[in-house]
């Protein structure tokens, strides 16, 4: 018999319910393990999905748990947090006085169990709290990793999809830096199934656009999406479901995510967001994309921002 792939969500709010639902429906998991400190809510979330499962195409059973119940999951996806703390602010730091102690509160938990597998961390401000769990739990380098600029270079690859009228999947871009409003796209690697940007440009109209208005829709599109629900779920969920997807087929996929970095583009002791490498054990490798010097530059900047954010986290 082949074994079961279980996944264990925490925080069980629109994001969390919706990865949960995502890796159902998509059959990417066989066994949910939820956790939320609102026992009221998981319980709703359980039934709910337990619900679903009748006419769902793939088999999947649905629990409600304790941090102790995650020892048996090969990926754990958290996504823990308060995301009204945002209300009315659109900076993602806000929410780091809530998020830093909920995640020290329950990380010690998380390694009795005695948890092996990878963390995809989603939880704001992604970059802060991903390092966070990374160094409370001690795993082997890559195994815990955050969404990262997933969102939003998939933000850019909507918008570029809709300019150029190239489909997505056959679209290489990225957005680099901090999820959050520290972050920009590297024009110079966007490529077309290997024809780049600037060459299309030479000859099509469709690909002489407005980069820089472009770029400010993929990092507003968090806000435009959350001033009417106050939350985002369908782009986070489906990101993070990609990624469970990567880890569990060992896909050895690149993807944006948050990585920490260790010398790469030029850079230590923070995790923000790059292409990399992913596969069973998580991210296995960084890739570092032959920017130039002018994107060289703002990502330092990035950097720098994640580096002053993370100040606070000395107040904490
Ligand atoms: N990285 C991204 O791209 C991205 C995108 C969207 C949202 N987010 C972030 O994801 C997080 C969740 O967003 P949301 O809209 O679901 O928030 P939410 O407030 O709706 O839900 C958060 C859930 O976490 C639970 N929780 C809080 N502390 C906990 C703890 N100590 N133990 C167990 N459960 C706990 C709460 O009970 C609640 O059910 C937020 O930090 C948000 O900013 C990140």
């Amino acid at each position: 018999m082949t074994k079961n792939r279980v996944v264990g969500v925490i925080g069980l709010g629109h994001v969390g319910a919706h990865v949960a639902y995502s890796l159902a429906v998509q059959g990417i998991a066989d066994e949910l393990v939820l956790v939320d400190q609102n026992q009221q809510k998981l319980q709703s979330e359980v039934q709910d999905l337990r619900d679903a499962a009748a006419y769902l195409p793939h088999r999947v059973t649905v629990r409600p748990g304790d941090f102790a119940d995650l020892g048996e999951c090969d990926v754990i996806v958290n996504s823990a947090g308060k995301i009204d703390l945002l209300r009315g602010n659109h900076d993602r730091v806000k929410e780091m006085d809530f998020t830093i102690p909920a995640v020290r509160s329950y990380t010690e938990k998380i390694k009795a169990s005695g948890f092996d597998g990878v963390v995809i961390n989603i939880t704001n401000p992604c970059d802060i709290v991903t390092r966070e769990l990374a160094l409370g739990l001690g795993l082997p380098k890559g195994r815990v990793f955050g969404t990262g600029t997933g969102l939003d270079t998939s933000r850019l690859l909507s918008a570029l999809a809709r300019q150029t009228g190239i489909d997505h999947k056959s679209i290489t871009c990225y957005m680099l830096g901090e999820h959050g409003n520290q972050q920009f796209a590297p024009w110079s690697c966007v490529s077309f199934r290997g024809m780049p940007l600037d060459k299309w440009a030479q000859t099509d109209e469709r690909f002489r656009f407005d980069r820089e208005a472009l770029q400010k829709e993929s990092i507003g599109g968090a806000w435009v999406t959350f001033s009417g629900k106050n939350c985002t779920e369908y782009g986070i969920s489906t990101t993070a479901a990609r990624m469970v997807h990567i880890v569990l087929h060992d896909e050895k996929a690149i993807m944006p995510a948050s990585m920490e970095l260790c010398g790469e583009y030029g850079e230590s002791g923070l995790f923000a967001g790059v292409p990399c490498v992913i596969g069973a054990k998580g991210v296995e490798e960084v890739v570092e994309l032959p920017l130039t010097d002018e994107e060289k530059a703002k990502f330092h900047a990035c950097c720098e921002g994640i580096r002053h954010n993370m100040e606070h986290l000395k107040e904490l």
